[in-house]
Parts: structure tokens; C-alpha cells; sequence
């Protein structure tokens, strides 16, 4: 057995992990990181990074279907779906590089390929290592939740793990959950030719707005994709190539393939946390606002801590942790000022708090301002004016906004800035936005919020007239 003694071990290689490995070693840290599968975890091999590249396989698909709008003949896409997971596996292998174990290893970390345990509160092993350091960081991550619906342990089904190895393209797939998996998942499938039937047990989309989602499921819906609310999956049967889901509402849908994506489950079930007296929740490792254990030297990151399960997050996760690891400086994780983006198309983005959340937690005084994307005449020269803006107001400063509609994830980052900057509305509507852009949008939703203040004003207008009467 060989022993060794670090500064800061980090379990898993993931978004997360990686990113504070980096961090730490660049800073000086001496850095062990363990790693079991893949490094970049689930993000670069089997989420984020696969999932965009089949999205923008279809995204081509469906423009060719819809390129009549723009004077050109549409035409019926060929799709070879082999050949896109060619396309997703060459972003995979493009990307890699960054997240390996050479480029690591480059940067001073000392990378093992093996799976770490507790056994003690000090202590990991790890093969034939036994590691002791100042701070460990959990950031294993999560796996996908298989749930005990009747017959799935029959049926072959796929996963956001295995669904990157088909080759042959669904003739009918069945998704069960209607979350961010199952509808870009749903969404792209249909697009790339096959039938679709979303079963969701309560509301699609339903972390997000419902007022902002709804507008995504009625396009989503509109493109042929069957979504089915208010519906549990209770049974499934059949086999290969011939699956039945069966559903609370005494449905039985009838499919190719089957897609799970009902949640995840943090991976803590290897760690023996018990061995350091780490506790868990029900959806994953304790934390404190400053991202530490029950255990004091221990830190919990990324989809393990049990919140937002997203990549952005692991990574805000990591520059809080080497803060208060390597120069023990107080890290307080705020969830106010995170986003997310569900990247079907019109996307769906969000941060900060919904306006049912802000009337909830802040109570009176909560207003709201939307802004179409119809009345924004770049998407109205690209025709694509499906989509809305809205922010949540509290004492003039924005403390929410949903965006529906095209590249809705790249606007949510000033509204993601707007936030974390404790921005008020007043500066937002003093910027000047190039035209024609989408941009706009956010200029015009505070102008939507500051003109029934200035032009509904009686106090506004009387002022107006009696200087106008003074004035040379
Ligand atoms: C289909 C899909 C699409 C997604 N799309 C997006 C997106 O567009 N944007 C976004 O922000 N997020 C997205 N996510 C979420 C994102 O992938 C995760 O939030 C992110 O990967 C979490 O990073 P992490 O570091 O916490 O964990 P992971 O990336 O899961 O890394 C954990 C690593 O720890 C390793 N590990 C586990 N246990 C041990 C052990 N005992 N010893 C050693 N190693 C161990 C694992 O092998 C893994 O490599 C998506 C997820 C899925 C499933
Ligand atoms: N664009 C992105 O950033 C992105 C994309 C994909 C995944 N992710 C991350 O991965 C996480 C997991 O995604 P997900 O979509 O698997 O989970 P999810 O928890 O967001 O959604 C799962 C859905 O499945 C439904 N469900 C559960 N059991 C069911 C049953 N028996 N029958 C029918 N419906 C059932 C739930 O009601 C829920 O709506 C997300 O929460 C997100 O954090 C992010």
C-alpha cells in the first residue's frame, strides 16, 4: 500500500472536480484527483456536451424542412443518424483533450484512475493507495435515477448514458419525464424523423415559469411531439424494438425504444461517507451555505450536493471551495443568481426567482414587465417571433427573468449579470442596444416596466406642461 499525504484531494473529474483541481494546482496547492470512468464526467461524455451537438444536428433538419419562409424550396432532410453520432462523438473527442489526464498531469495535479472511499474521517483509499489530505472535495457527481416503475428491469431501455451508442434512429421513441432530458431529447429525436411521445407524471418543464413554458411545450407540441401531462409511468413491457408503456391515467403508449429520464441520483452509494461522518439528504451530501460536510475538512460540489444540477453550477461551486480551502476565506453559495437553460427550440432560460417565487418570498411590491419577441424586429427579420421576455421587479431592481424564445440562453446572461451585479432597472434601461439585435429585448422589457410610470402619469404630464411653458 502506498501512502500519501496532499494538500487537496479531489474525488471525481467531472465539471466540477476539474475545475477545482485546476484551480488549486494553478494556485500552488499540491493536488491529488481521482477519477474512476472518464474524465470530464458526465457533462463532456454523456450531457451537456453530446446532448448540444445532437440538438444542433437537428436544429439543421428542421431549417431545411423550413427554409420555404426564406424564398428557398424546402426540402426533406436525409437524415443518417449514425453518421450524427459520428458528428456528437467527434465534439466528444475535440473537447476531451481539455479535460485530460495529460493536460492535468501538465498542470501539476496528480491524477489516479481509481475509485475513492472513506475510511476514516481523514482518510481515502483508493486501489492500492491510502490518501490523507488538509481538505477533500466530494464532486462525484450523479448518475440517472431508474425507478421502480413494474417491468423496466425487463425491458431493454435507454438512458442519457447509453442513449450515444444508437445507431439506428427510433422509429417511435418513448420518453418517460418530461424534464430538461426528455424534452431537448424529445424534441431532437423528432426532428431527426422520429414519432415522439413524451409521458410526464405532473408538468413538463415544470422548474421553470409556467406562463414562459407553456409558450416552449406548444411549439415543441406543434413540431409532432405527443406530450402527455399529469400521466405516471406504472408499467412498461415488451421488448427490443416492440416496448408498451402503460400510465396512471389508464394509457398504454406503444413505442420503439424507451428513454428514462425521470431525475438523478447523487452518486454517494461508493463513498462509505459513513467511515468520516458525512450525512446525506435525500438529494445527496449535506452542505452548509459554504459548500462543507458534516464533516469540517470534507466539501461536497457540483450535482453531489444534492441542488441545481447543472454544469455552471459545479464550476461556481469549485471557485467558492478553492476560495475557502486554500486561503480559508469565508464562501457563501447564493442560488439567487444562478441560470439555466433548456436548450429546445424556442429555448427556455431562467435565474433568479419566478414571479410566483419572488410573490411568495418578497411579497408586495413584486412587479412584473414582458417584452414580445414579435415586437423585436430582428426576430422579426429572421421570423422568429415566437417568445417573451419577463422579469420579476422588486424595489426597481430585477430579481428574476425568464426568456422564452430563440437564443434565449444567450440573453439570460445579462440578466444573470443584472443579478449578480445588483443591477437596478434604471441602469438597464440606460444602455444603448445596437439595432437591429435581439438584445434589444432586455432595453425594451425595462422600457415596458418604466412606461406606464412616465407616460400613464398625470404628476408626469403636469410637470411636462408647466416647464414647457417656461422654457424659451
Ligand atoms: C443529458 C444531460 C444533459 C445535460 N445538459 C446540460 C447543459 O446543457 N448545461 C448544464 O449546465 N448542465 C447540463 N447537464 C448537467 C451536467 O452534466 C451536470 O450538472 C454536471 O456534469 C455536474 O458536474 P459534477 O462535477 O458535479 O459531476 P460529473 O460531471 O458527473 O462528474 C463526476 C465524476 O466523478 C466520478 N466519480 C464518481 N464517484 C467516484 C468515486 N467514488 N471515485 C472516483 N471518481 C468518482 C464519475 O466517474 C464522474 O466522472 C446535463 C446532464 C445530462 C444528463
Ligand atoms: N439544458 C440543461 O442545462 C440540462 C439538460 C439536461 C439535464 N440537465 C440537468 O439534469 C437534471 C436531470 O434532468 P431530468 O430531465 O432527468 O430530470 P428532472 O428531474 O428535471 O425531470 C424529470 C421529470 O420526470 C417526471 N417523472 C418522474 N417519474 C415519472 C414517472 N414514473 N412517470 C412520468 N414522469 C415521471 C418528473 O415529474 C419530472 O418532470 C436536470 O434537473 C438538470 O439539472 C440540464
Amino acid at each position: 500500500m502506498q501512502r500519501i499525504r496532499t494538500d487537496l484531494l479531489v474525488i471525481g473529474a467531472g465539471s466540477g472536480g476539474l475545475s477545482v483541481a485546476a484551480g488549486a494546482a494553478q494556485m500552488g496547492a499540491d493536488v491529488v484527483l481521482l477519477e474512476r470512468h472518464k474524465m470530464g464526467g458526465d457533462c463532456l461524455n454523456y450531457g451537456c456536451v453530446p446532448s448540444k451537438a445532437l440538438i444542433q444536428t437537428a436544429r439543421v433538419a428542421h431549417a431545411m424542412r423550413g427554409a420555404a419562409q426564406y424564398g428557398i424550396a424546402a426540402v426533406a432532410p436525409q437524415v443518417d443518424y449514425a453518421a450524427a453520432k459520428d458528428h456528437v462523438a467527434g465534439v466528444i473527442a475535440e473537447i476531451a483533450p481539455i479535460d485530460s489526464q495529460e493536460r492535468f498531469e501538465g498542470l501539476g495535479v496528480r491524477v489516479l484512475r481509481e475509485s475513492g472511499r472513506f475510511v476514516s474521517p481523514t482518510e481515502v483509499a483508493a486501489g492500492d493507495h491510502r490518501i490523507t489530505a488538509r481538505r477533500v472535495v466530494l464532486a462525484t457527481g450523479s448518475s440517472p435515477l431508474v425507478p421502480p416503475i413494474e417491468g423496466l428491469d425487463e425491458v431493454p431501455y435507454l438512458t442519457n448514458e447509453s442513449l450515444w451508442d444508437l445507431r439506428e434512429l427510433p422509429g417511435h421513441l418513448i420518453v418517460i419525464g418530461g424534464g430538461p432530458i426528455g424534452m431537448e431529447m424529445a424534441q431532437a429525436h423528432r426532428r431527426l424523423g422520429s414519432e415522439v411521445t413524451v409521458i410526464e407524471g405532473a408538468k413538463a418543464l415544470g422548474k421553470d415559469d409556467p406562463e414562459l413554458a407553456q409558450i416552449a411545450l406548444e411549439a415543441v407540441r406543434g413540431e409532432g411531439v405527443e406530450i402527455i401531462e399529469g400521466a405516471q409511468a406504472t408499467r412498461v413491457g415488451g421488448s427490443a424494438g416492440a416496448v408498451t408503456v402503460e400510465t396512471s391515467d389508464g394509457r398504454t403508449v406503444a413505442g420503439t425504444h424507451l428513454l428514462v429520464a425521470v431525475g438523478r441520483r447523487a452518486n454517494t452509494a461508493d463513498l462509505d461517507l459513513e467511515a468520516a461522518g458525512i450525512e446525506t439528504t435525500r438529494t445527496g451530501i449535506k452542505v452548509d451555505a459554504g459548500l462543507r460536510t458534516t464533516n469540517r475538512r470534507v466539501y461536497a460540489i457540483g450535482d453531489v450536493a444534492g441542488g441545481l444540477q447543472f454544469t455552471h453550477v459545479a464550476n461556481y461551486h469549485a471557485g467558492l471551495v478553492v476560495r475557502s480551502a486554500l486561503f480559508g476565506l469565508p464562501a457563501r453559495a447564493s442560488t439567487r443568481i444562478l441560470p439555466w437553460v433548456t436548450y429546445i427550440e424556442p429555448e427556455l432560460a431562467h435565474v433568479g426567482l419566478t414571479e410566483a417565487q419572488a410573490k411568495k418570498e418578497l411579497g408586495m411590491g413584486v412587479e412584473v414587465a414582458r417584452f414580445d419577441y414579435a415586437h423585436n424586429d430582428r426576430a422579426q427579420a429572421e421570423r422568429h417571433t415566437r417568445g417573451m421576455i419577463k422579469v420579476v421587479i422588486h424595489r426597481g431592481r430585477p430579481v428574476g427573468a425568464s426568456i422564452v424564445g430563440h437564443q434565449a440562453g444567450e440573453h439570460i446572461n445579462f440578466w444573470a449579470y443584472a443579478l449578480a451585479s445588483k443591477a437596478r432597472m434604471r441602469d438597464v434601461s440606460s444602455m444603448v442596444s445596437p439595432y437591429p439585435t435581439y438584445g434589444e429585448l432586455n432595453k425594451r422589457v425595462a422600457g415596458a416596466y418604466f412606461s406606464p410610470k412616465l407616460f400613464e402619469s398625470s404628476a408626469v404630464k403636469r410637470v411636462v406642461g408647466l416647464i414647457q411653458r417656461w422654457l424659451p
